[in-house]
């Protein structure tokens, strides 16, 4: 196992790319410590596959370097790169038993038979397949099978990393909080270092100790669920994570103060707010309240979520939701917004204003 650098990552799948937008991936430094649950999230088109093929050796970035350990594997083909990786659809071979399919990536490798033993024993009891060992692969419904795909990776003692694309794309969709779950414990036994790929923030908040999130080719934030909750460090962040996400106006700072259409609103970050361009302001509906005063809205619609109710409310053209807690008040009609100071953030150019 080892720790994985990307440094100063780029790919084009252009001959000749000229500007940024000719670039899927644009500048990229990621550190994936050795050892780590990490989530690789973002929507379609974003990325991610190329990343995680220049990672497993199937695509040469255009630039930058992919290192592990210390050893530069940027031109390493990828049986080199002792990689396990799990695909949307499972990879099985449907004609040889459960026990020979987790066994092959060992003999293939030409572990003594008593080892291939010991090691698909221990890895069978530990993705629940015991019971099937003898039965063909081709029996099993699609979780098992894709459960047979993550027991080839976690049979080898080799690798370094265990990458998963959309794992649970092919799942039925009762199975699959059971196969998300049963990813996150064997990872906390095992500790081999995992990159799963989604575009669903509940698969990469749930799997994963830090979330690597990407948008048009970059790397926009890297942090725990906690983080990207609490300090989104870009606009989209906010907005790509949370149910509802997060609420962006646009606003102005004048004298270290933001306003909204000429409301204050106190922001721990607008002092720092030297530019007054392009300037929004960012406050969850987590941490947007009623009051006496504030934010002159109107009150649109009202969403039952269960312990508590989604309020959208409107100034103009503008949406500002908010949570209610069960037996909250909620006026009708005229009402005023108070937005929390501690996690009301200015942002530039969609970045968080430090
Ligand atoms: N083989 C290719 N040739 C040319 N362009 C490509 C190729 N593969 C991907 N792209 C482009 O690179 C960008 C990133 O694509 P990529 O597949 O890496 O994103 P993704 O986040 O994995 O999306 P998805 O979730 O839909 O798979 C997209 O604009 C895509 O059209």
């Amino acid at each position: 196992m080892a720790k994985i650098t990307l440094k100063g990552l780029r790919h084009s799948y252009k001959p000749d790319p000229q500007e940024d937008a000719d670039y899927a991936l644009q500048q990229l430094d990621v550190d994936w410590e050795d050892g780590g649950a990490y989530a690789l999230l973002g929507p379609s088109g974003c990325g991610k596959t190329t990343l995680l093929n220049i990672i497993s050796g199937l695509l040469t970035p255009s630039h930058g370097q992919v290192i592990f350990g210390d050893k530069d594997v940027t031109q390493l083909p990828p049986d080199q790169r002792h990689i396990a990786q799990v695909f949307q659809f499972p990879v099985v071979y449907d004609t040889m038993t459960v026990y020979d399919n987790l066994a092959f990536p060992l003999r293939n490798r030409g572990v003594p038979e008593a080892e291939v033993d010991k090691r698909v024993r221990e890895i069978a009891e530990m993705i629940d397949l015991t019971a099937t060992l003898d039965n063909r692969a081709s029996g099993l419904t699609a979780d098992g099978k894709q459960k047979i795909s993550l027991g080839r990776g976690l049979v080898r003692t080799d690798v370094n990393v265990i990458m998963f694309d959309e794992p649970l794309t092919v799942i039925d969709p009762h199975l699959k909080w059971q196969l998300r779950s049963k990813l996150k414990e064997l990872h906390q036994r095992v500790r081999t270092t995992m990159i799963y790929v989604t575009h669903d923030q509940t698969e990469a908040l749930t799997f994963a100790d830090k979330v690597v999130v990407m948008k048009d080719g970059q790397v926009v934030q890297i942090g725990t669920p906690v983080e990207l909750f609490e300090r989104p460090q870009h606009t989209f962040v906010g907005h790509f994570i949370g149910s509802p996400g997060m609420n962006v106006m646009p606003c102005e700072v004048r004298g270290g103060k933001a306003f909204y259409q000429d409301t204050e609103i106190s922001s721990w970050n607008a002092a720092s707010c030297t530019d007054a361009s392009d300037l929004e302001l960012g406050v969850r509906p987590e941490f947007v309240e009623f009051g006496p005063t504030g934010v002159p809205v109107e009150v649109a619609k009202v969403s039952d979520a269960g312990r508590f109710r989604i309020v959208d409310t409107r100034k103009g053209d503008q949406s500002i939701k908010l949570l209610v807690p069960e037996g909250g008040e909620i006026p009708e009609g005229n009402a005023f917004l108070q937005f929390a100071q501690d996690h009301t953030q200015v942002y530039r150019d969609g970045w968080l204003m430090s």
